[in-house]
């Protein structure tokens, strides 16, 4: 479809020119704010299966002109949900070297530096991510809130390759590695909601899961991530960085969001 971008001209007040859904409802990120919570004690811890994976494993490592993604393999799913979710990639949402905020869900207003989301489609009733991508019972999106602290060893685990794919459409194969790992420690504390894709064509399809608990890689890693890549193609004259790739807050509407613990 036609080329959209994070600002400027194709920037997201006009994607819903080409993507009808971007301006439509349940539309995701949104500010996760306290009064909108209600605790839900039917919430079960989320359950993965298949996420360890052997280094003996190739994972495909790409940036797609919009994000640094990694495909994942079929046999990752989470077992928890009504249905099951088998893995389709995961990928991230960063700000850029001067602006260390670019998580695209906020809480409470605060914005973390980056965002990772694992997504997921329902594979109990569609055979693939496009045909699941825009039903709304489709996809499932794991979202991890990522703070610049401590080393994350396990991020090093492809940030190491991240000079391999500086260009859009540029991939490499990196060694499989425990994916549980870009994960915080408890499964079982998430806020959960109906939203949708926050990139066109914003299909009204993802039940997202935010883990309550961040993550953090360290400086280093995160500028690693917001300053090694580019959305032009490798032989351009101007490069363009790719970074700030978040969308904004969307509004809430009469959604209520769910919350698995109490304060
Ligand atoms: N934030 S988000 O809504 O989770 C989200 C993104 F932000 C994001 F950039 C991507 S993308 O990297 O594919 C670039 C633009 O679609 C996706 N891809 C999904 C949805 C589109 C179709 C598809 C097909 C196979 C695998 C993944 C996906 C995405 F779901
Ligand atoms: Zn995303």
């Amino acid at each position: 479809g036609a080329t959209w971008t994070y600002n400027g001209p194709e920037g997201e007040h006009h994607w819903s020119k080409h993507y009808p859904y971007c301006g439509g409802a349940f539309q995701s990120p949104i500010d996760i704010k306290s009064e909108l919570l209600r605790f839900d004690p039917t919430l079960r811890p989320i359950e993965i299966q298949n996420y360890n994976l052997s280094p003996n494993e190739q994972l495909t490592l790409g940036n797609n002109g919009h994000s640094v993604q990694i495909s994942l393999p079929s046999k990752m799913h989470i077992s928890s949900l009504p249905h099951r979710y088998t893995a389709a990639q995961l990928h991230f949402h960063w700000g850029s070297s001067g602006r260390p905020s670019g998580s695209e869900h906020t809480v409470n207003s605060k914005q973390y530096a980056a965002e990772m989301h694992v997504v997921h489609f329902n594979s109990d009733k569609y055979p693939n991510m496009s045909m699941a991508v825009d039903k709304s019972d489709g996809l499932a999106v794991l979202g991890v809130l990522i703070e610049v602290g401590e080393f994350n060893p396990a991020f090093e685990q492809f940030l190491r390759f991240i000079n391999g794919i500086k260009y859009i459409d540029q991939r490499v194969q990196v060694p499989g590695f425990n994916i549980r790992a870009l994960l915080p420690a408890r499964l079982d504390e998430f806020y959960r909601y109906d939203g949708s894709l926050t990139t066109p064509p914003c299909y009204p399809s993802v039940l997202w899961t935010i883990f309550r608990n961040h993550v953090t890689i360290s400086r280093k890693q995160f500028l690693d991530m917001a300053t090694a890549l580019y959305s032009s193609h490798a032989q351009e004259s101007s490069p363009v960085p790719l970074n700030e790739n978040f969308r904004k807050p969307q509004l809430v509407d009469s959604r209520v969001v769910l919350v698995s613990f109490k304060e």
